[in-house]
């Protein structure tokens, strides 16, 4: 194989309370990107439509994680990188993995595939840590491996793979302002009362029972966030309005997505999760912020050739 086109799908990172660990992927949302093996050696960027991102690969986490490959594998070619960005940067749904993970993907494939998913998620891990100042593979994992995904260790890297409930949907909500995931990093304390620890640690173990076992009353239990969301959540205009008309509308769950400023809620049943969407878009409706939302079913493929 000498071109591959790939989509790179938009993911939700921490899912309340599993800040840096836990992850799923979407799959009505993501990038497309096609990658070409050349005789010149070396790693290009030769088109980024839909953002103004850096073309040189060492500013782009595409090329980073690329190069990161690249550099450990040491192929007979090179290759060049188009990027389709659908997934803005900053906002919230792992654009940066998305590029991250989809070059690594790709290289990988027409290779023809020397390396496993963990691998990979290791050489994207790279091109994630430009973006963020550090290495969470939280929204690498579930795009690369699809479903829902928990990270227990980056050094060395090792991503479990979780079960996703049949009927499982999101809803998301994009206010059009854009937090850079390393602000949203900066703002949060480097210690956790000891209490709130153990009210966190009980709620990630249970959300994983509640995977493992269908249990939508359990999951919905678990997803709160005492931790990083108290301090984040002041970034984002009307959390907490929002958070409690989901929740009576009869959604299982609502947090922020990954750093912000996207909002999701998991709800049982599509028309659930759409009569959801209506409901955060009516709280946005009544301010100046432009927003859009979308309703998504879990993706438990990850990265898909197309
Ligand atoms: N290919 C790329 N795709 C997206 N962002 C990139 C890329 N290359 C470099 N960047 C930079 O990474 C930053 C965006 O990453 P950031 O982690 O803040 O957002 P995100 O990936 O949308 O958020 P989150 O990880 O919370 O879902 C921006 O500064 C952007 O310029
Ligand atoms: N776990 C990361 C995800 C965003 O990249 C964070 O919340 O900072």
């Amino acid at each position: 194989m000498e071109r591959i086109k790939i989509f790179s799908p938009a993911t939700v990172a921490n899912v309340s309370c599993g800040f840096d660990v836990l992850g799923f992927c979407l799959d009505s949302v993501g990038d497309e990107m096609v990658i070409r093996k050349t005789s010149e050696k070396g790693i290009r960027i030769t088109k980024i439509e839909g953002s103004d991102l850096p073309f040189n690969p060492e500013d782009n986490v595409a090329g980073v994680s690329a190069l990161a490959l690249y550099n450990y594998l040491k192929p007979d070619c090179g290759f060049e990188i188009e990027i389709y960005k659908n997934i803005k940067p900053g906002s919230g749904i792992g654009s940066s993995s998305a590029s991250a993970a989809g070059s690594v993907f790709g290289i990988n494939e027409l290779l023809g595939k020397p390396l496993s998913k963990l691998q990979l998620t290791k050489y994207a891990l790279k091109g994630e840590a430009l973006a963020s100042g550090s290495e969470h593979a939280d929204n690498l994992a579930p795009a690369i491996f699809g479903g829902f995904t928990l990270v227990r260790s980056v050094n060395p890297v090792d991503v479990l793979q979780l079960p996703t409930p049949n009927d499982l949907y999101t809803t998301l909500i994009h206010p059009q302002i854009e937090i850079k995931t390393s602000e949203a990093r900066a703002i949060l304390p480097n210690e956790v009362p000891l209490s709130n620890a153990i009210t966190q640690w009980s709620n990630v173990g249970s959300l994983v029972h509640a995977l493992h076992t269908n249990d939508y009353h359990l999951l919905s239990k678990t997803l709160n966030d005492i931790v990083v969301e108290p301090y984040r959540k002041q970034l984002i205009p009307e959390f907490d309005k929002l958070k409690t008309e989901v929740i009576n509308a009869g959604a299982l769950g609502c947090g922020i997505s990954g750093s912000g400023p996207s909002i999701f809620a998991l709800s049982k049943g599509k028309a659930k999760a759409t009569e959801v969407e209506k409901v955060m878009q009516n709280v946005y409706e009544k301010t100046e912020i432009p927003f859009y939302t979308f309703v998504s079913k879990i993706n438990t493929e990850g990265i898909k050739i197309l």
